[in-house]
C-alpha cells in the first residue's frame, strides 16, 4: 500500500471521542472490506449478548451468576433496586471510611494516625489496585501502599522488614472474593503472626474486603476487625478493579476514585453503541479477531509509552487470557481458545525484546499506548528544540512505522493524559473488548475452571509431604526414595516425593537427605 493509500486507510478506521478525548487507530491491522463484512453478523449477536448481560442474564451458565461490574459505574443499570441501592451504599461506606482514616478520625490503637497500607490479596484481587497505584498514586499519598500477592516468604519478608517499625501505623486490607485462597490467608497469617510479635492488636488494624459470608468475612466479623466491606458474587475477581477491591485502596491514597467511576461509565457509553463502526471496543475486537484468526494465533504486545502505565499489561494478561483462555466454547466443543499477552512500556521494552519482534518470529500484533500529554510544565530541550517527550513519541512513532514496514501489525489507543478518568476508560474500554470477542469465538468469559487444577494438586502435593514425614518419622532406619514411595503407597509420585524432600532439607525441616542429591535413586533420606 503506498502512503496515500495508508493515509486514506488511518482517515477511514481512526476513531475519535471528543468526550473522552480518546483516539483508536487499527489502520495497521491489515483487514479487508470482506472481513468486517463477514463479521458483521458475529458482531450483533455479540452486541445482543453483552445488552443482555448488562440487564442481568445469567451470563456466567457454569456457575450459575450475573455479571454485574457495569452496574458498579452505573448503579442505575442493576436489575434490583436492592442491588442498586447496595452499589450506592457500599461506595458511600468506602467514601466516608477511607476519608475518616486519612484526617485520623478513625486511628490505630495508641497512635495518632495510620502511616501505610499493606494490601493482600492475589489475581484479581491485587492486579487492579498494583495497576491503580502505579499509574495513580500520588507523589506524597496521605497512606503509603505496599503488596504481598504471593505465598513466598522471602517476598513476605521484604515487605515486613520495609514496614518494620511502621507496622502499628499500617492499615491491613486483606482482599479475597472467596475467602479461601490459600496464598492470601497465608500472607495473612504471616502478617497477624509479626503483629502478635510485635504486641499489636491485629483485629483493630485489619479490613476484610469479600464475599458476604465467605470464611474471610465470618472471620472478620467473629474478630471484630476494623471494617468489612463485601465484594458482590456477580463482580468476578479480574473484573473487580471498580469495586471495593480497588476503589478502597485507590481512596486510601487519595486518589479521585469518583473519576475513575466517571471515566469508566463514559466508556461503557461509548461501548454500549451496537455499530461496530462507531463502538471502539468492538474495533478492538475485530482487530483482536483478525490478527489470531479467531483462534489467539499471534500474541497481544501492550506497549504504553508511559512508565505510569508499567502494570498495564500485567492487568490486561489476567483480563484476557484468564477470561478467554477456555479449552472448551459455550456448546461444549473442545476449542483452545485464548490470546496471549505480555509487554512492559516503551521505549524501554526497545532495548529488550523490539529486535525479535521486527526480524523475529511474527508472531504477534502491538498495541501501543500513546499518552499526548508529556508532563506538568515545561521541558528542557535535550537537543535543539528536540525534548525528552518528543523523543518518547519519535519512538513509538519509529516503531510502529519499523514494524508496519516488517508486515508486524499494530494497533494504536491515544489518550490525552494518564488521569483517574482515564485509567477508569481505559479499564472498561478492555472489559468491554473482552466481553465482545468472547462472544465472537463463543466462549464464557466469566469463570476460570482451569485455575481449579492446579489448586487441586497443589492440595495434594501438600497431603502426600504430610504423609511422606510421618513416614520417615516412623521408620527405624534411613530409607530410599523407592522405599519411602513404596511405603507411602505412592511410587508413582516418586518424582515428586524426591522434589518435597530436596525443599524439605534446604529449610532445615527436620529432614536429612544423604547422597549425592543428583543420583536421586542413590540417596537416603531420615527424619531424626
Ligand atoms: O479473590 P480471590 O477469591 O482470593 O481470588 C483471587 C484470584 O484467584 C482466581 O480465582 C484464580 O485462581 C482469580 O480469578 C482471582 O482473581
Amino acid at each position: 500500500m503506498d502512503a496515500a493509500a495508508l493515509w486514506h486507510r488511518y482517515r477511514d478506521w481512526l476513531y475519535y471521542d471528543a468526550g473522552l478525548r480518546i483516539y483508536l487507530d487499527i489502520s495497521r491491522m491489515q483487514f479487508d472490506a470482506a472481513f468486517v463484512q463477514q463479521m458483521t453478523p458475529r458482531f450483533e449477536k455479540a452486541f445482543k449478548d453483552m445488552a443482555a448481560l448488562e440487564q442481568g442474564a445469567i451470563a456466567n451458565p457454569d456457575e450459575d451468576r450475573m455479571v454485574g461490574h457495569y452496574w458498579l459505574r452505573d448503579p442505575d443499570l442493576a436489575p434490583t433496586p436492592e442491588l442498586r441501592q447496595s452499589i450506592i451504599d457500599t461506595l458511600v461506606d468506602i467514601e466516608q471510611f477511607a476519608s475518616q482514616i486519612r484526617t485520623s478520625v478513625i486511628y490505630p490503637p495508641g497512635q495518632e494516625r495510620f502511616t501505610d497500607i499493606l494490601s493482600i490479596g492475589i489475581g484479581g484481587s491485587a492486579l487492579g489496585p498494583q495497576f491503580v497505584a502505579q499509574a495513580l498514586g500520588p507523589d506524597f499519598p496521605p497512606l503509603a501502599i505496599h503488596f504481598i500477592d504471593n505465598t513466598d516468604p522471602e517476598g513476605i519478608d521484604r515487605i515486613l522488614a520495609r514496614l518494620d517499625d511502621r507496622l502499628s501505623t499500617t492499615i491491613v486490607l486483606v482482599i479475597s472474593k472467596s475467602g479461601g485462597t490459600p496464598e492470601t490467608r497465608n500472607g495473612m497469617i504471616e502478617v497477624r503472626t509479626r503483629f502478635e510479635q510485635k504486641g499489636l492488636h491485629f483485629p483493630r488494624q485489619a479490613v476484610a474486603i469479600t464475599g458476604v459470608d465467605s470464611k474471610l468475612d465470618v472471620l472478620a466479623k467473629q474478630e471484630g476487625w476494623l471494617a468489612t466491606f463485601p465484594m458482590h458474587d456477580w463482580v468476578g475477581g479480574r473484573t473487580s478493579e471498580l469495586s471495593a477491591v480497588g476503589l478502597l485502596p485507590a481512596a486510601l491514597q487519595g486518589i479521585d476514585i469518583r473519576s475513575i467511576l466517571g471515566g469508566a461509565k463514559a466508556m461503557d457509553a461509548l461501548t454500549r453503541v451496537p455499530r461496530l463502526r462507531d463502538n471502539p471496543a468492538a474495533l478492538l475486537a475485530l482487530a483482536w479477531y483478525h490478527a489470531g484468526n479467531g483462534k489467539g494465533e499471534k500474541d497481544m504486545v501492550i506497549l504504553p509509552y508511559k512508565d505510569s502505565l508499567l502494570l498495564f499489561s500485567r492487568y490486561l494478561q489476567q483480563l484476557v487470557m484468564e477470561s478467554l483462555g477456555k479449552e472448551k466454547d459455550l456448546d461444549g466443543n473442545v476449542v483452545y481458545q485464548g490470546i496471549a499477552v505480555y509487554g512492559n512500556k516503551g521505549s524501554t521494552d526497545q532495548h529488550a525484546y523490539v529486535q525479535q519482534l521486527r526480524e523475529g518470529v511474527p508472531s504477534f500484533f502491538v498495541t501501543f499506548i500513546e499518552v499526548l500529554k508529556d508532563r506538568d510544565g515545561k521541558s528542557p530541550d535535550v537537543e535543539s528544540d528536540v525534548t525528552a517527550g518528543d523523543y518518547l513519541f519519535g519512538l513509538l512513532q519509529g516503531t510502529r512505522r519499523a514494524l508496519f514496514e516488517k508486515d508486524r501489525e499494530s494497533i494504536t489507543i491515544t489518550i490525552p493524559e494518564v488521569s483517574a478518568h482515564m485509567v477508569g476508560a481505559l479499564i472498561a474500554f478492555y472489559e468491554r473488548a473482552v466481553g465482545l470477542y468472547a462472544s465472537l469465538v463463543n466462549v464464557n468469559a466469566y469463570h476460570q475452571p482451569g485455575v481449579e487444577a492446579g489448586k487441586k494438586a497443589a492440595a495434594s502435593v501438600l497431603e502426600l509431604q504430610r504423609q511422606v514425614v510421618r513416614t520417615l518419622q516412623q521408620a527405624d532406619r534411613p530409607l530410599s526414595l523407592e522405599e519411602l514411595a513404596a511405603q507411602t503407597q505412592h511410587s508413582d509420585d516418586i518424582e515428586i516425593i524426591y522434589t518435597l524432600l530436596r525443599h524439605l532439607h534446604a529449610n532445615q525441616r527436620g529432614v536429612t537427605i544423604q547422597g549425592d542429591p543428583g543420583s536421586p535413586l542413590d540417596l537416603t533420606v531420615t527424619a531424626p
